[in-house]
């Protein structure tokens, strides 16, 4: 009985020492190095808790740092490690480095872990057709947008006839969508059902799988990557991708042997042209595939968002419908209601409104994020080591400056106030960017697609305002509050919006 028993005696006791061992070795391989900075939420001993928190409410524990520690630097506990919150202030600091000493993109990347991910593609040919074509041509593209906007809502809109529930996330993103890949992709496959589905995809499955693949050990993820499906998925959109684009690529390099100047200008054409100009040997339809994804993948949801944001803001505040409207009519009364380039640039007041919706719904409530690329130091004597994300708590509505009123209210035309001095006319606008207006960033790398996003949410907004009435459903009180995902600010998708034709 004794001899039998040892054996096994010996191995429980064995298997019980690995576990421990193993245990032990997790612990400290998840124990992530902590700053010397003061900690949101110290005085919860529970950390899972404070993780969860960051999760779902990082914009109360912002403040909660915000005013516990005016001025100073804290740091919150994340599922990915401590996490370092500048004030405001430090954005000037950064803001002089270059995007190889402090990457915004870098940062993103590391986020959603972009070398499984498949989104740590930095290339400055998508950046200057984005920077330079894309913004050089905005003017030439205000009737085409128009149109495929119109095309969307008759075709993919129900009739409307009575007040109709319309799930504004879904329809919105294939209004944005389609809008985008005219100016993306051109004429011939803006309307690709395929298309369409695939670029705006590979941003969810990009999210998706990055979330789950961080669940798992950095060590493990090598091989993990190939049990989340959604991984997966992502491979299956850059093929997907490089096989619908293919047709459409071989059609114009036959075409562009017989017609000069070149028929197409649109982001095709134009990274092409970029890749020559830059003598990128690497560059073929492969990467051109990859770089629309991920232009797509920048433009599309956030541009969205957007819209929704203000349709809410909207619905929750109807005075504002008929004045919008009225200068809608105005400035498009020569032209028969149909938009030109001027006519955007002259619609100050839904401008105003589009900044307002945003300064109290930004994207993420940290949008100047950088990734140390090497060691600097900021003026208090903070060290910010290589390889150590921060970011600015940019979303601190008082601290807005005095002449632009209660920074807590919502005024959709505090900005068209403020641009009514003539020395101001050009400034407070959506797009512009500023030390006191961070929603799209700071500095040089500041978002460069916003004058776009402006044109496109201010197109689909004069539409909506032009042909429908909408409202919440009945019963409903206030704003929908919007829904915390860490750092960013998304609407309720649970929410529907009531949409009428107007007779
Ligand atoms: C309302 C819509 C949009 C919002 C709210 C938005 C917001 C942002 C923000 C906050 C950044 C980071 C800036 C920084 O760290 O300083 C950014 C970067 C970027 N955005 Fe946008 N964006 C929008 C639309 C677009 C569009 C339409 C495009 C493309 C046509 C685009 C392309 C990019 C790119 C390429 C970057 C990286 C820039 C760089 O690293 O130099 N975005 N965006």
């Amino acid at each position: 009985m004794h001899t039998l028993q040892t054996p096994i005696l010996w191995t429980v006791h064995a298997l019980g020492v690995a576990a421990l061992v193993a245990s032990i070795i997790i612990h400290i391989l998840r124990r992530s190095k902590s700053f010397d900075v003061p900690i949101v939420g110290v005085d919860t001993s529970d950390v899972d808790s404070l993780k969860s928190r960051y999760v779902q409410q990082a914009d109360t524990l912002l403040r909660e740092g915000y005013e516990k520690f005016t001025g100073d630097i804290f740091q919150v506990a994340t599922p990915d490690g401590p996490r370092v919150f500048l004030p405001r202030r430090f954005a000037h600091e950064l803001k002089p480095f270059s995007r190889h000493e402090a990457s915004g993109m870098k940062a993103l990347a590391d986020r959603h872990i972009g070398q499984y991910t498949t989104i740590d593609h930095e290339s400055d040919i998508m950046l200057s057709a984005i920077k330079i074509d894309l913004n050089r041509n905005l003017g030439n593209f205000v009737e085409d947008v128009q149109h495929e906007v119109a095309h969307c809502f008759t075709t993919q809109f129900p009739p409307c006839d009575e007040w109709t529930p319309i799930d504004l996330h879904d329809k919105l993103l294939r209004v944005v969508a389609q809008a985008s890949a005219r100016i993306f992709v051109g004429r011939h496959m803006c309307r690709n059902e395929e298309w369409l589905d695939c670029s705006t995809k590979f941003a969810l499955d990009v999210m998706t799988g990055g979330e789950k693949l961080k669940q798992w050990h950095p060590w493990l993820r090598p091989l993990a990557q190939y049990f989340v499906p959604e991984m997966t998925c992502i491979r299956g959109d850059h093929r997907r991708a490089f096989e619908l684009l293919l047709p459409e690529l071989e059609r114009r390099s036959k075409e562009s042997i017989r017609k000069e100047p070149k028929p197409y200008n649109d982001m095709i054409e134009w990274m092409q042209q970029r890749a020559k100009k830059l003598g990128d040997k690497t560059f073929d339809n492969k990467e051109l595939a990859n770089l629309q994804m991920l232009t797509a993948t920048a433009a599309i949801h956030t541009t969205r968002l957007a819209i929704i944001h203000a349709l809410y803001d909207l619905a929750a505040r109807p005075e504002y419908i008929e004045p919008l409207r009225r200068e809608i009519a105005e400035v498009t009364k020569s032209s028969n209601g149909t938009l030109r380039k001027q006519h955007l640039t002259q619609m100050k007041k839904l401008d105003s409104f589009m900044k307002e919706s945003q300064r109290h719904n930004p994207p993420s409530v940290a949008t100047f994020q950088r990734k140390a690329m090497i060691p600097i130091d900021l003026s208090n004597g903070f060290h910010i080591p290589t390889g150590t994300i921060v970011q600015c708590n940019t979303n601190m509505l008082d601290e807005a400056p005095a002449e632009w009123g209660d920074p807590h209210a919502f005024d959709g035309f505090r900005f068209y106030k403020l641009r009514s001095k003539p020395e101001d006319a050009n400034k407070f606008q959506f797009a512009s960017t500023s030390y006191d207006s961070m929603q799209f960033g700071f500095g040089n790398d500041a978002c460069p697609g916003r004058f776009f996003a402006s044109n496109q949410i201010k197109i689909v907004l004069a539409y909506i305002l032009s042909h429908y009435d909408f409202k919440f459903e009945d019963g409903a009180t206030g704003r929908p509050k919007n829904i915390m995902f860490e750092v960013n600010v998304l609407a309720d998708p649970t929410v529907k919006v009531l949409f009428k034709k107007m007779q």
